[in-house]
């Protein structure tokens, strides 16, 4: 990353809080709500040094955490953030937290407590309750306070936990034991709206619209009068609505480049080309390398091995086209645009720490890891759904917004053994007949992904009368919010019936469709 472009960018224009994460897995939600009522919030891990930010939050949020504050080695949060004049709250680990440092008064609890509790408001004037009174919260912890912190009251509890909110006698520092996050709490928007624009004055005009003006006088900004841009573009849309910002921003100046690596899917090429270039009139290169990557995965059939293949020659491609293109002010290419969202950054700087390498996901962080370019990434901020909006705003076609995920290796890691023109073939009409199914059942939507892999294994069929041995496809449709969990969709029999019907009788080479109904964990979404 390039020292203009810091993630940290968007909270310098609008008013942010700052969610500190001590690992929940519920931390991002919290940045959700905020975003959901307009106000921007960056997450950053626990162990962020205050004097190291360059902007002011106008709030922190301490969130929970799978660690006991009282454990030798549990995170603990910079002191500073209590000199940043600001409010404070701190949710379940990080309510403990602000009890560890007044007292340390944390202990083990006699029970678990885990789902839905009532809460009752103590104190009908704390600003922090505001229309909770009453409302079902929902728990997760087993520590507890033992005591009330130095210089807190209590504000309000539940059966369970006496504690379950408190507030500073004079400073704007509270702390609640449950999530408000999470869905299961009624009012669980509400505090954290009463949190950030009653409590922490937060000015709620965090917008799309704001949002897209803001990012292209930045890119405007950054890029200057004159230079020119690259970008990889995929036809997905992140790198669409990445693609269609660029254009905005400085129009020609934008170069997009589309690599046709031979694993698309049937006439994704030309259609990517259409909606792209007279749709859209973004300025694109299409390189077709079929021949390139066909030749490099002959005879690979390693998993690992293929997406490394491919993560590599999309960098030999990419290098290769950029030093193509002369710009017209004489100076070389400088800049990159990358389709980048929140949940990668995300998973980058958590507390947690990157887990370990299940499938080497082909990004473009690794697509163009040796290039000198330096990076726009103007989606950094937002989440798939936001991107989503984003290119409604910008005008990008309805069916390209809500397309489903298509992985950068594309069929290669849908293919498994060697891929082959041959298999290729198979797995396009194979999914190109399951996806336009689902189109016409008015389901698409429904569903997050879907597409049909081709197994290695021969099976043994009847058709008229001859005896038939072809391969196996396996069907694939899932319903994720996120894609770190996912679970498989339920169709109707009759649906599935018909394309099982259909792609034996007009795929050649298939004897056999399943239908994979495996979850994400404790399978992935894709074969590979
Ligand atoms: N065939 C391709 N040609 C050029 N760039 C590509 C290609 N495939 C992937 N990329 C690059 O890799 C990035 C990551 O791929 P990814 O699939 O996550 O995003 P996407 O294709 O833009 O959107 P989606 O998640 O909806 O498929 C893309 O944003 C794009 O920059
Ligand atoms: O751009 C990409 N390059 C990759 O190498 C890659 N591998 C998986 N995916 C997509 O990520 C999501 C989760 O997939 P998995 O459960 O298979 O890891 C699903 O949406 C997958 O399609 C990729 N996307
Ligand atoms: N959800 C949480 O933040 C849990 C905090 C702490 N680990 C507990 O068990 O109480
Ligand atoms: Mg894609």
């Amino acid at each position: 990353m390039s020292a203009e472009e810091t993630p940290l960018e968007v909270s310098r224009i609008f008013d942010t809080i700052l969610v500190l994460d001590f690992g929940s897995q519920y931390s991002h939600l919290i940045t959700r709500r905020l975003r959901e009522f307009n106000v921007y919030s960056e997450m950053l891990p626990c162990t962020q040094k205050i004097k190291d930010l360059n902007w002011k939050p106008k709030g922190v949020i301490l969130s929970g955490g799978p660690y006991s504050v009282y454990d030798e080695g549990a995170p603990h949060v910079d002191q500073e953030v209590f000199n940043l004049g600001v409010p404070i709250l701190g949710i379940c680990y990080g309510m403990q937290e602000l009890a560890w440092i007044n007292g340390k008064g944390v202990a083990r609890g006699d029970k678990r407590e885990y789902g839905p509790a009532t809460l009752n408001v103590q104190d009908p004037e704390c600003k922090l309750f505001t229309n909770v009174d009453h409302s079902t919260v929902w728990m997760s912890h087993g520590d507890k306070l033992q005591s009330l912190p130095t210089g807190f009251k209590v504000v309000a509890s539940s059966d369970n936990s006496p504690y379950a909110g408190i507030a500073h006698e004079e400073k704007d520092i509270f702390g609640i034991q449950f999530h408000p996050e999470v869905t299961h709490t009624e009012q669980g928007k509400t505090l954290l709206k009463n949190f950030a624009v009653a409590i922490c004055q937060a000015n709620s005009n965090w917008s799309m619209e704001n949002f897209i003006d803001t990012e292209i006088n930045r890119i405007r900004k950054l890029v200057g009068p004159t230079a020119e841009v690259i970008g990889a573009v995929s036809g997905g849309v992140d790198s669409t609505v990445g693609a269609k910002i660029m254009k905005e921003a400085i129009g020609d100046r934008f170069h997009a480049i589309y690599v046709d690596n031979g694993l698309m899917r049937l006439n994704e090429t030309e259609k990517v080309y259409k909606t792209l270039t007279e749709g859209l009139g973004i300025n694109l290169t299409v390189v077709d390398a079929t021949d390139l990557f066909l030749g490099k995965l002959k005879g690979v059939t390693d998993p690992e091995k293929k997406r490394k293949i491919i993560g590599n020659n999309f960098i030999h491609v990419f290098e290769a086209e950029a030093a193509k293109i002369k710009p017209a002010d004489g100076q070389e290419i400088e800049y990159l645009l990358q389709g980048t969202l929140y949940p990668d950054v995300i998973e980058s700087i958590s507390f947690k720490g990157p887990s370990q390498t299940i499938k080497t996901h082909h990004n473009v962080g690794g697509l163009l890891e040796d290039m000198k370019l330096k990076l726009i990434e103007p989606l950094r901020e937002l989440f798939k759904d936001e991107v989503r909006h984003l290119g409604e705003l910008l005008g990008v076609p309805e069916d390209l917004v809500w397309r489903h995920p298509f992985p950068g290796p594309g069929l290669a890691i849908r293919i498994l053994g060697e891929v082959t023109r041959e298999q290729l073939r198979i797995a396009r009409e194979a999914d190109n007949i399951f996806i336009e199914e689902i189109v016409n059942a008015g389901i698409y939507r429904n569903i997050s992904q879907a597409f049909a892999a081709l197994l290695p294994v021969k099976s043994v069929g009847v058709m008229g009368d001859q005896r038939t041995y072809e391969q196996v496809i396996a069907l694939r449709a899932i319903e994720t919010v996120d894609f770190m969990t996912a679970d498989w969709y339920v169709f109707e029999a009759a649906f599935l019936k018909k394309v099982a019907s259909r792609i034996v009788n007009e795929v050649d080479g298939v004897a056999r469709v399943t239908y994979d109904i495996t979850s994400k964990p404790p399978a992935t979404v894709e074969w590979e």
